[in-house]
């Protein structure tokens, strides 16, 4: 694990001196993938590195599990808090859209949680441009072929270092880099909504997709929600598509 760590910290180097940048920055939700993440970039960039943390509806104080990060990486950080720029935002779009009579309760779930995730980027983005840094995302291989992330929200992001591990490697990974047991521990969870969590969601365990990544035989029924889910979420991994060019009829 040690030398699969060293190979990340390099990768993350290269490609950051690559793009003529100065260094990296994560968000920080308290989760395991935003932690093992701000540990490499820690790790890459001692001193040009920042973990931006963004609660939305919490307090700064209140993010204990993204706070023991900062320090346990000894990372630089700073706190915003988007609370405001949420409400204000989701209450326009609702508002607007209610006038006309077009308001649909059951779609307001998963679209205020995706502007969440989108506003996060947002942010990264800003203050990325402030230091000259890249936005280091933390999407790793169960994500990442199931789709579970928002479209140009946690998934709008320059570089993917976790790209490749699967949840149980992440695990690993965590451990090997010291971070606190108590992360490593906790459900996965996107922390849209109240009591989300995303093994809920997918309907299976990591453990499961881990298995299907790893090739292994699972249950048939798993095995195709996952091929389902997988193809309805191509479009996230490709480029926006764009037709043919005009030939003439
Ligand atoms: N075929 C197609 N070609 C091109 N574009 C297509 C498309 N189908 C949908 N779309 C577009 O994609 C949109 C749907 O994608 P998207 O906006 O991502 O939304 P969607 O996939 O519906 O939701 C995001 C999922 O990721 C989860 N998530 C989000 C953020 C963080 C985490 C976490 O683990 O922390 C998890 C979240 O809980 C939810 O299950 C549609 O609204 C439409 O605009
Ligand atoms: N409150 C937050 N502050 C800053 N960044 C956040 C916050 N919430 C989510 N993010 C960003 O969105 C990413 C996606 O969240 P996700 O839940 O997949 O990862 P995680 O929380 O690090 O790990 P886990 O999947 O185990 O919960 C986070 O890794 C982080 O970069
Ligand atoms: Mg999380």
């Amino acid at each position: 694990m040690e030398e699969r760590i060293d190979y990340l910290v390099r990768w993350l180097q290269d490609k950051v001196e690559e793009a003529g940048a100065d260094g990296a920055l994560v968000g920080i939700s308290g989760g395991i993938d935003s932690a093992v993440v701000s540990y490499l970039v820690k790790k890459a960039f001692p001193d040009q590195s920042l973990g931006v943390l963004l609660p939305i509806n919490k307090k700064m104080e209140e993010q204990t599990d993204a706070l023991a990060v900062v320090e346990g990486a000894d990372l630089d950080y700073i706190g915003i808090n988007l609370t405001d720029a949420y409400e204000t935002t989701y209450k326009a779009v609702k508002g607007q859209i209610e006038e006309k009579g077009d308001w649909k309760d059951d779609k307001s779930q998963l679209g205020g949680a995706n502007l969440k995730a989108r506003l996060r980027m947002s942010t990264l983005y800003a203050v990325g441009n402030n230091y000259n840094y890249l936005v280091v995302g933390t999407d790793n291989a169960a994500e990442d072929y199931t789709g579970y992330f928002t479209k140009y929200g946690d998934g709008g992001v320059d570089l993917v270092p976790l790209i490749n591990l699967r949840k149980e490697e992440v695990r690993e990974m965590a451990g090997a880099l010291d971070v606190p047991s108590s992360i490593i521990e906790k459900k996965p969870s996107a922390e849209l909504w109240e009591g989300q969590t995303d093994e809920d969601e997918l309907g299976m365990s990591y453990d499961t997709i881990d298995a299907y990544l790893r090739g292994e035989k699972i249950d048939p029924e798993d095995e195709k929600k996952l091929k389902d889910r997988h193809e309805q979420t191509a479009h996230k991994r490709q480029i926006p598509a764009g037709p043919e060019e005009y030939r003439g009829d």
